[in-house]
Protein backbone atom coordinates (compact mmCIF):
# COMPACT_ATOMS: atom_id res chain seq x y z
CA UNK A 1 0.00 0.00 0.00
CA UNK A 2 1.22 3.18 -0.85
CA UNK A 3 0.16 6.46 1.62
CA UNK A 4 0.06 9.88 0.14
CA UNK A 5 -0.15 12.92 2.21
CA UNK A 6 -2.28 15.54 0.84
CA UNK A 7 -2.21 19.20 1.89
CA UNK A 8 -4.47 21.80 0.17
CA UNK A 9 -4.79 22.92 -2.56
CA UNK A 10 -4.19 19.74 -3.78
CA UNK A 11 -0.63 19.19 -5.90
CA UNK A 12 -1.54 18.81 -9.21
CA UNK A 13 1.63 16.51 -9.38
CA UNK A 14 -0.46 14.52 -6.81
CA UNK A 15 -3.15 14.40 -9.13
CA UNK A 16 -1.66 13.74 -12.31
CA UNK A 17 0.28 10.98 -10.99
CA UNK A 18 -2.87 9.22 -9.48
CA UNK A 19 -4.24 5.77 -11.12
CA UNK A 20 -8.07 5.30 -11.75
CA UNK A 21 -9.52 3.88 -8.49
CA UNK A 22 -12.61 2.83 -6.21
CA UNK A 23 -12.26 5.63 -3.62
CA UNK A 24 -13.73 4.91 -0.12
CA UNK A 25 -14.58 7.80 1.67
CA UNK A 26 -14.33 8.42 5.64
CA UNK A 27 -12.48 8.68 8.91
CA UNK A 28 -12.25 5.12 9.70
CA UNK A 29 -11.37 5.45 13.48
CA UNK A 30 -10.98 1.92 14.79
CA UNK A 31 -11.84 0.40 11.25
CA UNK A 32 -14.95 -1.16 12.99
CA UNK A 33 -17.20 -3.78 10.86
CA UNK A 34 -19.27 -1.48 9.71
CA UNK A 35 -15.94 0.34 7.94
CA UNK A 36 -14.68 -3.12 7.04
CA UNK A 37 -18.46 -3.32 5.04
CA UNK A 38 -17.40 -0.50 3.53
CA UNK A 39 -13.72 -1.09 2.43
CA UNK A 40 -14.55 -4.80 1.05
CA UNK A 41 -17.49 -3.34 -0.88
CA UNK A 42 -15.13 -1.18 -2.68
CA UNK A 43 -12.73 -3.78 -2.66
CA UNK A 44 -15.30 -6.13 -4.55
CA UNK A 45 -16.22 -3.55 -6.83
CA UNK A 46 -12.16 -2.52 -7.86
CA UNK A 47 -11.89 -6.32 -8.38
CA UNK A 48 -14.88 -6.29 -10.77
CA UNK A 49 -13.94 -3.47 -12.83
CA UNK A 50 -10.04 -4.06 -13.04
CA UNK A 51 -9.61 -0.66 -10.60
CA UNK A 52 -6.77 -0.13 -7.68
CA UNK A 53 -8.50 0.78 -4.45
CA UNK A 54 -8.00 3.50 -2.54
CA UNK A 55 -9.27 4.94 0.91
CA UNK A 56 -9.29 8.52 1.49
CA UNK A 57 -9.17 9.65 5.30
CA UNK A 58 -8.14 12.58 7.23
CA UNK A 59 -4.54 13.20 9.22
CA UNK A 60 -7.08 15.00 12.09
CA UNK A 61 -10.52 14.31 13.17
CA UNK A 62 -12.95 17.01 11.21
CA UNK A 63 -14.31 17.53 14.89
CA UNK A 64 -10.75 19.09 16.21
CA UNK A 65 -11.37 21.59 13.18
CA UNK A 66 -15.06 22.06 12.90
CA UNK A 67 -16.35 23.89 16.45
CA UNK A 68 -19.62 21.26 16.85
CA UNK A 69 -19.54 18.70 19.59
CA UNK A 70 -16.58 16.87 21.27
CA UNK A 71 -13.06 17.25 20.32
CA UNK A 72 -11.89 14.25 19.17
CA UNK A 73 -7.99 13.85 19.48
CA UNK A 74 -7.49 10.43 20.66
CA UNK A 75 -8.04 7.24 18.37
CA UNK A 76 -8.88 3.52 18.42
CA UNK A 77 -6.56 3.35 15.64
CA UNK A 78 -3.95 6.40 15.39
CA UNK A 79 -3.36 6.64 12.06
CA UNK A 80 -0.23 4.16 11.64
CA UNK A 81 -1.97 1.22 13.00
CA UNK A 82 -5.49 2.45 10.88
CA UNK A 83 -3.13 2.13 7.36
CA UNK A 84 -1.90 -1.59 8.73
CA UNK A 85 -5.02 -2.88 9.03
CA UNK A 86 -6.01 -0.95 5.66
CA UNK A 87 -3.33 -2.63 4.08
CA UNK A 88 -4.35 -6.39 5.69
CA UNK A 89 -7.80 -5.15 3.49
CA UNK A 90 -6.12 -4.76 0.15
CA UNK A 91 -5.78 -1.13 -0.23
CA UNK A 92 -3.88 -0.43 -3.30
CA UNK A 93 -3.59 3.70 -2.02
CA UNK A 94 -4.05 5.47 1.65
CA UNK A 95 -5.16 9.31 0.31
CA UNK A 96 -4.41 11.37 3.99
CA UNK A 97 -5.86 15.00 3.71
CA UNK A 98 -4.47 17.56 6.11
CA UNK A 99 -7.96 18.46 7.34
CA UNK A 100 -7.48 22.28 8.13
CA UNK A 101 -10.24 25.04 8.58
CA UNK A 102 -9.18 25.94 4.87
CA UNK A 103 -10.45 22.15 3.61
CA UNK A 104 -13.30 22.16 6.07
CA UNK A 105 -14.31 25.34 3.77
CA UNK A 106 -14.23 23.50 0.26
CA UNK A 107 -17.92 23.49 -1.21
CA UNK A 108 -19.10 20.50 -1.80
CA UNK A 109 -18.74 20.55 -5.91
CA UNK A 110 -14.76 21.32 -5.46
CA UNK A 111 -14.30 18.74 -3.29
CA UNK A 112 -15.68 16.63 -5.76
CA UNK A 113 -13.95 17.85 -8.38
CA UNK A 114 -10.51 18.34 -7.13
CA UNK A 115 -10.57 15.37 -4.37
CA UNK A 116 -12.29 12.54 -6.25
CA UNK A 117 -12.64 13.49 -10.08
CA UNK A 118 -8.52 14.90 -9.49
CA UNK A 119 -7.51 11.23 -7.89
CA UNK A 120 -9.12 9.72 -10.95
CA UNK A 121 -11.83 8.14 -9.06
CA UNK A 122 -14.16 6.34 -11.30
CA UNK A 123 -16.13 4.93 -8.42
CA UNK A 124 -16.94 5.81 -5.32
CA UNK A 125 -17.91 3.96 -1.85
CA UNK A 126 -18.62 5.63 1.33
CA UNK A 127 -21.59 4.60 3.87
CA UNK A 128 -25.09 5.91 4.44
CA UNK A 129 -24.72 9.19 6.55
CA UNK A 130 -21.22 10.50 4.90
CA UNK A 131 -20.96 14.27 4.54
CA UNK A 132 -18.55 15.92 2.36
CA UNK A 133 -17.77 19.60 1.76
CA UNK A 134 -18.48 22.82 3.86
CA UNK A 135 -21.23 22.31 6.85
CA UNK A 136 -21.20 18.81 5.43
CA UNK A 137 -23.29 19.98 3.23
CA UNK A 138 -22.37 17.30 0.31
CA UNK A 139 -24.40 13.86 1.59
CA UNK A 140 -25.17 10.61 -0.44
CA UNK A 141 -27.73 12.29 -2.51
CA UNK A 142 -25.99 14.92 -3.41
CA UNK A 143 -22.75 12.99 -4.29
CA UNK A 144 -24.56 11.57 -7.77
CA UNK A 145 -25.38 14.77 -8.66
CA UNK A 146 -21.85 16.27 -8.04
CA UNK A 147 -20.40 12.93 -9.81
CA UNK A 148 -21.82 14.53 -12.82
CA UNK A 149 -21.48 11.32 -14.63
CA UNK A 150 -17.88 11.20 -14.09
CA UNK A 151 -17.52 8.19 -11.49
CA UNK A 152 -20.42 5.33 -10.34
CA UNK A 153 -21.61 5.62 -6.53
CA UNK A 154 -22.24 3.00 -4.27
CA UNK A 155 -23.77 3.93 -0.76
CA UNK A 156 -23.32 0.80 1.72
CA UNK A 157 -26.52 0.57 3.95
CA UNK A 158 -26.14 0.75 7.85
CA UNK A 159 -24.57 -2.37 9.26
CA UNK A 160 -25.87 -2.35 13.04
CA UNK A 161 -25.59 -5.15 15.79
CA UNK A 162 -27.79 -5.44 18.58
CA UNK A 163 -29.77 -2.95 16.89
CA UNK A 164 -27.61 0.14 16.62
CA UNK A 165 -25.27 1.17 14.48
CA UNK A 166 -21.55 0.29 14.41
CA UNK A 167 -19.56 3.54 14.96
CA UNK A 168 -16.46 4.46 16.39
CA UNK A 169 -18.65 6.56 19.09
CA UNK A 170 -19.88 3.36 20.18
CA UNK A 171 -16.57 2.07 20.80
CA UNK A 172 -15.27 5.07 22.28
CA UNK A 173 -18.31 4.64 24.93
CA UNK A 174 -17.49 1.03 25.42
CA UNK A 175 -13.89 1.98 25.73
CA UNK A 176 -14.22 4.89 28.01
CA UNK A 177 -16.37 2.46 30.51
CA UNK A 178 -14.17 -0.07 30.61
CA UNK A 179 -16.55 -2.51 28.59
CA UNK A 180 -13.38 -3.94 26.73
CA UNK A 181 -14.74 -7.46 26.71
CA UNK A 182 -17.46 -6.13 24.34
CA UNK A 183 -15.39 -4.36 21.66
CA UNK A 184 -14.99 -7.96 19.70
CA UNK A 185 -18.63 -7.80 18.59
CA UNK A 186 -18.37 -4.29 16.70
CA UNK A 187 -14.73 -4.00 16.47
CA UNK A 188 -14.05 -7.49 14.76
CA UNK A 189 -11.32 -8.04 16.96
CA UNK A 190 -9.76 -6.95 20.57
CA UNK A 191 -9.29 -3.12 21.25
CA UNK A 192 -5.07 -3.28 20.60
CA UNK A 193 -2.19 -1.41 20.97
CA UNK A 194 0.78 -1.45 19.34
CA UNK A 195 4.14 -0.12 21.65
CA UNK A 196 7.53 -1.84 23.33
CA UNK A 197 7.73 -4.11 26.27
CA UNK A 198 10.84 -3.20 28.60
CA UNK A 199 11.72 -4.76 31.57
CA UNK A 200 12.76 -8.39 33.37
CA UNK A 201 11.16 -10.51 35.52
CA UNK A 202 7.00 -10.06 36.06
CA UNK A 203 6.84 -6.06 35.78
CA UNK A 204 6.98 -4.89 32.75
CA UNK A 205 6.71 -0.83 31.12
CA UNK A 206 4.96 -0.69 27.95
CA UNK A 207 5.49 2.49 26.18
CA UNK A 208 3.30 3.40 22.86
CA UNK A 209 1.84 6.02 21.00
CA UNK A 210 0.46 8.57 23.75
CA UNK A 211 -2.60 9.17 21.19
CA UNK A 212 -4.66 6.26 21.61
CA UNK A 213 -7.74 6.20 23.26
CA UNK A 214 -7.46 4.78 26.87
CA UNK A 215 -10.16 2.97 28.78
CA UNK A 216 -11.09 4.35 32.07
CA UNK A 217 -9.12 3.71 35.16
CA UNK A 218 -9.13 0.25 36.53
CA UNK A 219 -7.71 -2.92 36.86
CA UNK A 220 -7.74 -5.25 33.63
CA UNK A 221 -6.50 -8.72 32.30
CA UNK A 222 -3.96 -8.11 29.58
CA UNK A 223 -2.17 -10.03 26.54
CA UNK A 224 1.16 -9.26 25.35
CA UNK A 225 2.06 -10.52 22.48
CA UNK A 226 4.02 -10.00 18.72
CA UNK A 227 5.55 -12.81 16.07
CA UNK A 228 7.34 -14.60 18.69
CA UNK A 229 5.77 -14.05 22.41
CA UNK A 230 2.62 -14.45 24.11
CA UNK A 231 1.85 -13.61 27.91
CA UNK A 232 -0.85 -12.57 29.73
CA UNK A 233 -1.12 -9.85 32.68
CA UNK A 234 -2.80 -7.66 34.76
CA UNK A 235 -2.32 -3.84 33.93
CA UNK A 236 -3.35 -1.21 36.29
CA UNK A 237 -4.55 2.09 34.17
CA UNK A 238 -4.69 4.99 36.67
CA UNK A 239 -6.54 8.67 36.02
CA UNK A 240 -3.14 9.83 36.68
CA UNK A 241 -0.60 8.55 34.72
CA UNK A 242 2.37 9.15 32.37
CA UNK A 243 1.29 9.45 28.76
CA UNK A 244 1.84 6.54 26.39
CA UNK A 245 3.24 4.36 29.40
CA UNK A 246 1.94 1.40 30.87
CA UNK A 247 2.96 -0.82 33.74
CA UNK A 248 2.25 -4.70 33.34
CA UNK A 249 2.75 -7.52 35.84
CA UNK A 250 2.84 -10.71 33.81
CA UNK A 251 1.49 -13.77 35.31
CA UNK A 252 4.98 -15.85 34.64
CA UNK A 253 8.71 -14.19 35.36
CA UNK A 254 9.84 -13.64 31.68
CA UNK A 255 13.21 -13.69 30.70
CA UNK A 256 13.48 -11.13 27.84
CA UNK A 257 14.65 -7.46 28.69
CA UNK A 258 12.78 -5.88 25.65
CA UNK A 259 10.07 -6.70 23.23
CA UNK A 260 9.64 -4.43 20.30
CA UNK A 261 6.34 -4.32 17.97
CA UNK A 262 4.53 -5.87 20.90
CA UNK A 263 0.85 -5.38 21.07
CA UNK A 264 -1.27 -4.86 24.19
CA UNK A 265 -4.88 -6.50 24.13
CA UNK A 266 -7.59 -5.30 26.11
CA UNK A 267 -9.56 -8.57 27.28
CA UNK A 268 -11.41 -7.76 30.89
CA UNK A 269 -12.06 -5.27 33.23
CA UNK A 270 -11.26 -6.12 36.60
CA UNK A 271 -12.11 -3.88 39.28
CA UNK A 272 -11.89 -0.26 39.54
CA UNK A 273 -10.06 0.46 42.71
CA UNK A 274 -10.36 4.24 42.48
CA UNK A 275 -13.95 4.20 42.24
CA UNK A 276 -13.87 1.40 44.89
CA UNK A 277 -11.99 3.87 47.11
CA UNK A 278 -14.47 6.50 46.28
CA UNK A 279 -17.09 4.27 47.18
CA UNK A 280 -15.45 3.00 50.57
CA UNK A 281 -15.16 6.74 51.33
CA UNK A 282 -18.32 7.48 50.59
CA UNK A 283 -19.87 4.73 52.63
CA UNK A 284 -17.34 6.06 55.34
CA UNK A 285 -18.78 9.14 55.17
CA UNK A 286 -22.39 8.11 55.36
CA UNK A 287 -21.24 5.59 58.35
CA UNK A 288 -19.69 8.88 60.32
CA UNK A 289 -22.98 11.00 59.51
CA UNK A 290 -25.16 8.16 60.77
CA UNK A 291 -23.55 8.04 64.16
C1 LIG B 1 -13.67 18.65 2.33
C2 LIG B 1 -14.65 18.47 3.47
C3 LIG B 1 -15.15 19.61 4.13
C4 LIG B 1 -16.06 19.46 5.19
N1 LIG B 1 -16.53 20.58 5.85
C5 LIG B 1 -17.43 20.40 6.85
C6 LIG B 1 -17.97 21.54 7.56
O1 LIG B 1 -17.62 22.67 7.27
N2 LIG B 1 -18.86 21.32 8.55
C7 LIG B 1 -19.28 20.05 8.89
O2 LIG B 1 -20.09 19.90 9.80
N3 LIG B 1 -18.80 18.95 8.24
C8 LIG B 1 -17.91 19.12 7.24
N4 LIG B 1 -17.41 18.02 6.57
C9 LIG B 1 -17.96 16.68 6.94
C10 LIG B 1 -17.15 16.12 8.13
O3 LIG B 1 -16.10 15.37 7.59
C11 LIG B 1 -18.03 15.20 8.99
O4 LIG B 1 -18.47 14.10 8.22
C12 LIG B 1 -19.23 15.97 9.50
O5 LIG B 1 -18.71 16.92 10.41
C13 LIG B 1 -20.23 15.04 10.17
O6 LIG B 1 -19.57 14.37 11.22
P1 LIG B 1 -20.22 13.02 11.78
O7 LIG B 1 -19.71 11.92 10.86
O8 LIG B 1 -19.70 12.91 13.17
O9 LIG B 1 -21.73 13.20 11.69
C14 LIG B 1 -16.49 18.16 5.55
C15 LIG B 1 -15.98 17.02 4.88
C16 LIG B 1 -15.07 17.18 3.85
C17 LIG B 1 -14.54 15.96 3.14
N1 LIG C 1 -22.21 1.06 10.81
C1 LIG C 1 -21.95 1.56 9.59
N2 LIG C 1 -22.62 1.08 8.51
C2 LIG C 1 -22.36 1.56 7.27
N3 LIG C 1 -21.45 2.53 7.02
C3 LIG C 1 -20.76 3.02 8.07
C4 LIG C 1 -20.98 2.58 9.40
N4 LIG C 1 -20.14 3.28 10.22
C5 LIG C 1 -19.45 4.13 9.43
N5 LIG C 1 -19.81 3.98 8.15
C6 LIG C 1 -19.24 4.65 6.97
O1 LIG C 1 -17.83 4.48 7.05
C7 LIG C 1 -17.14 5.65 6.62
C8 LIG C 1 -16.34 6.19 7.77
O2 LIG C 1 -17.23 6.92 8.60
P1 LIG C 1 -16.75 7.50 10.01
O3 LIG C 1 -15.28 7.53 10.04
O4 LIG C 1 -17.51 8.76 10.28
O5 LIG C 1 -17.21 6.31 10.96
P2 LIG C 1 -18.22 6.38 12.18
O6 LIG C 1 -18.11 5.03 12.82
O7 LIG C 1 -19.55 6.85 11.73
O8 LIG C 1 -17.53 7.48 13.11
P3 LIG C 1 -18.21 8.35 14.25
O9 LIG C 1 -18.97 7.44 15.18
O10 LIG C 1 -17.00 9.01 14.91
O11 LIG C 1 -19.09 9.33 13.52
C9 LIG C 1 -18.25 6.59 6.14
O12 LIG C 1 -18.45 6.38 4.76
C10 LIG C 1 -19.47 6.15 6.92
O13 LIG C 1 -20.66 6.48 6.27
Amino acid sequence: MITIPIKHPIARSIQENSQSCVMALGFFDGVHLGHQKIIRTAKKIAKDKGLKLAVMTFAQHPSSVIPKGPTITNFITPLSEKAEVFEQLGVNFLYVVDFTKEVAKIPHQQFVDQYLCGLNSKHVVAGFDYKYGFKGKGDMNQLPIDSEGRFGVTTVSKFEKHEQKVSSTLLRSLISTGRVEEIPTYLGRSYEMTGEVKGKGSTCTFSFDPTYYMPSPGQYEVTVNNSKFHAKGMCEFKSIHRPGQLTITFFDELLFKELKDARLQWNNFIADFEMDALHAQGDLRELEMSM
